[in-house]
């Protein structure tokens, strides 16, 4: 199998889960695939295949940006030469390797091999994390022989053509993050299981928006719960100061950093509530687990994915979503102080979201490629 993704976490880790998942249950078998990584040289899938013990190779490939700006004009005419380029050589590695099956988790990195897969005609899955449709994956839907989504409201985003050809199977996630223990994520930052506690999440990177909200909001919503907020790198020192100026009675009830680590599933699995942003992979966790949530998406994301997301899972009970002029510290302060006070809402939220979460999307993929590479 030739697996194609990357860029970002968001399309790399859920091949990654994808191999893991495959490899496991080959294994049950007595059998390993051949497997073979194919993505940008200084994309964070180069390292995350090396780890895991994948065969890489990198091709060249071009970004279209959606912009009127005179310097990506000139970015989008280099990369209009580029991707011919990389198509030639995804056509050559697609052609000398000859793979039972391609699967595609989307970025730019992924046409070249799409189109390549379609020259060769070997069978070709396509996975979509967002719950609209990235540009990359609106152009492969057309070529590929399964198109696999993550929402069942993604369908309405599918161009017209693959609907026939596409499955929902949910968006695949880390293992780990279903096996966390609340009570070792309580210990590991000493917090009080007594006290209703509440973790906020920017992504990968951490989300200014938030950290600005949340401060305003801290010595209010203190007094009702305790608080572990990842702010992303660019602010943390800021946020340390803040920590350092909260009256001593509320400042051990907050802990903040920049990332977390190993720590995210005991954490995830402790939360009484979730504030976080809205990108594909936090909220395949957060439903997948089925916590309550409020959602803050990221107005900037491709195609407004992360407002589509929030938006769906509030107009069904299963996240509170504070967007445009909702996203003020008053609107903050009020949710959570009504989610602390009303568990009872909390379950009823926490019980819609679970109904969205799909934990077995892992088995799921894997189950889609090995019927597509058998049937060849
Ligand atoms: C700003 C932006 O463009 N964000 C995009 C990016 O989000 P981002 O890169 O934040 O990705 P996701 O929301 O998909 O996933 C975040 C992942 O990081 C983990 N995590 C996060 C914080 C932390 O401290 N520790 C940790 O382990 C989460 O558990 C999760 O597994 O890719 C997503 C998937 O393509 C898109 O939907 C988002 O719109």
């Amino acid at each position: 199998m030739i697996v194609t993704g990357g860029g970002t976490g968001g399309h790399t880790y859920p091949a990654l889960t994808t191999i893991t998942t495959l490899r496991a249950r080959l294994a049950e078998t007595g059998t390993e695939p051949e497997l073979l990584w194919v993505g940008v040289s200084d994309g964070l899938e180069a390292k995350i295949a090396t780890r895991a013990g994948v065969p890489f190779k990198a091709i060249v490939t071009g970004k279209l940006r959606r912009s009127t700006n005179p310097r990506d004009l000139l970015r989008n005419l280099v990369d209009a030469f580029r991707i011919p380029f990389g198509v030639f050589q995804a056509a050559a590695i697609v052609g000398r390797t000859k793979p039972a099956v391609v699967l595609s988790t989307g970025g730019y990195v992924s046409v070249p091999i799409g189109l390549a897969a379609r020259l060769f005609r070997v069978p070709y899955l396509l996975h979509e994390q967002t719950l609209s449709f990235g540009l990359a994956n609106r152009i492969l839907a057309r070529v590929a022989t399964r198109v696999l989504l993550s929402h069942q409201s993604s369908l309405d985003h599918v161009p017209a053509r693959a609907r026939e050809r596409s499955v929902v199977t949910g968006n695949p996630i880390r293992p780990e993050i279903l096996a966390g223990d609340r009570a070792k994520g309580l210990a590991a930052f000493g917090l009080d299981p007594a006290v209703p506690f509440v973790l906020v999440t920017g992504g990968a990177s951490g989300a200014r928006q938030i950290n600005q909200m949340l401060t305003a909001v801290l010595p209010d919503v203190l007094p009702y719960c305790q608080i572990v907020h990842q702010c992303g790198n660019l602010d943390i020192a800021e946020m340390q100061q803040v920590a350092a100026s909260l009256p001593p009675a509320l400042a051990h009830r907050y802990r903040v950093l920049d990332f977390i680590h190993d720590e995210m599933p005991d954490l995830l699995a402790a939360a009484d509530i979730v504030v976080a942003r809205s990108g594909a992979g936090t909220v395949a966790e957060l439903t997948a687990l089925g916590k309550t949530c409020v959602l803050v998406p990221y107005p900037y994301s491709a195609g407004g994915e992360q407002r589509v997301a929030a938006r769906t899972l509030a107009a069904q009970g299963a996240a509170v979503m504070l967007d445009g002029d909702e996203a003020t510290p008053d609107h903050l302060r009020h949710i959570l102080r009504s989610l602390l006070a009303d568990p009872a809402r909390r379950a009823a939220m926490a019980h819609a979201a679970a109904g969205y979460g799909r934990p077995d999307a892992a088995d799921r993929v894997v189950a889609e490629i090995l019927a597509v590479a058998a049937r060849g």
